[in-house]
């Protein structure tokens, strides 16, 4: 346990995460749960990713990490401090945090150049003007990109480059954690695969610790040694990457994987295949009425009966 604790940089226990919505027909609000009885953790150095389809709650899981939103139960341990919980090294843990988000646009100030943009996080983690111009130098020529770039403005440089800066400035304050927001999906196809050489190098030879999301089950499975996969809010699969894209449990993750393999996708028919974990899972299609999915573990993998869905 105590090992755990020191290793563990994120723990998700039983996490609920909701919105309040206006009522369809009338007045007031109600609550919508995006994310449902959450648990997983993320290790030092190791790579996380969560795949889900658009609304899975991906998003919502990383802006609760960021204390965006607080989840309605459940804990969010983060470098060992409940963060739902209010706590006075919260902020100080908060910054501990990079971020590198889906449209590098929208993720920096326009009217800022390259060299400030880097800069920012420095000066607030340090709070005073010391000189960073060597620090900066390296993270830039780490990110692969040329020197005068500093001197740009975001509008002077391709898609790729700015994301490539954006991790640059994400890496800055020397993160415990990077949350990766989608980081390639709006890229095109050769810089997406440039940007992630790019993190999986950066990773290997920093030994950083990254929790990915993303749609997209090719690029989770190329960056992430553990892979979480989520239907609508719930986590449904969990394992080491090479045994999930090598023998799949759920049905969805199949499904994830033959779309990203472009095999012809059939509707998934629940009722029709026997759920491998029926054994000794109590919640039997015809029986159940729970609408909670009982989680199975089998050795280092975690599968969700698919009753419920
Ligand atoms: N501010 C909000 N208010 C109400 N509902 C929200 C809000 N933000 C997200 N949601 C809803 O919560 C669910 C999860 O959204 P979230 O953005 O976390 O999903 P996602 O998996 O990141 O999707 P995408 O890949 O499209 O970004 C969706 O159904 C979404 O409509």
């Amino acid at each position: 346990m105590l090992e755990n604790i020191s290793r563990e940089i994120i723990r998700f226990n039983n996490v609920w995460i909701g919105y309040k919505i206006p009522k369809k027909h009338g007045i007031g609000y109600e609550i919508f749960i995006a994310v449902k009885d959450m648990s997983f953790y993320v290790n030092r150095g190791e790579v996380y990713g969560l795949v889900g389809e658009s609304g899975s709650g991906k998003s919502t899981i990383l802006k609760a990490i960021i204390g965006i939103i607080k989840p309605l139960k459940g804990e969010i341990i983060v470098d060992n401090i409940d963060i739902s919980k209010d706590d006075p090294r919260k902020r100080e843990v908060l910054r501990k945090i990079g971020y590198v988000s889906q449209d590098p646009f929208q993720a920096v100030n326009p009217k800022m150049k390259v060299r400030d943009i880097i800069l920012e996080p420095l000066r607030i983690l340090k709070r005073d003007n010391t000189d960073f111009s060597n620090i900066i130098e390296t993270l830039i020529s780490l990110t692969g990109l040329p020197n005068n770039v500093l001197d740009m403005y975001p509008h002077e440089l391709s898609g790729g480059m700015l994301q490539r800066v954006v991790i640059a400035r994400a890496l800055a304050a020397k993160p415990m954690i990077v949350l990766l927001d989608e980081p390639t999906s709006s890229l095109d196809t050769v810089t997406q695969a440039q940007i992630l050489y790019l993190l999986k190098d950066l990773q290997e030879s920093m030994n950083y610790t990254y929790l990915l999301v993303s749609h997209d089950l090719r690029v989770v499975s190329f960056l992430a040694n553990r892979i979480g996969i989520i239907i609508r809010g719930y986590l449904v699969e969990e394992g080491p990457t090479d045994e999930i894209m090598e023998e799949p449990l759920h049905p969805y993750t199949k499904l994830l994987i033959d779309s990203s393999r472009f095999k012809e996708i059939k509707e998934i028919e629940y009722s029709s295949i026997g759920c491998p974990i029926h054994p000794i899972c109590p919640y039997k299609k015809d029986v159940c009425e729970h609408t909670m999915p009982k989680i199975i573990v089998q050795g280092s993998r975690r599968i969700a009966c698919w009753n419920y869905i």
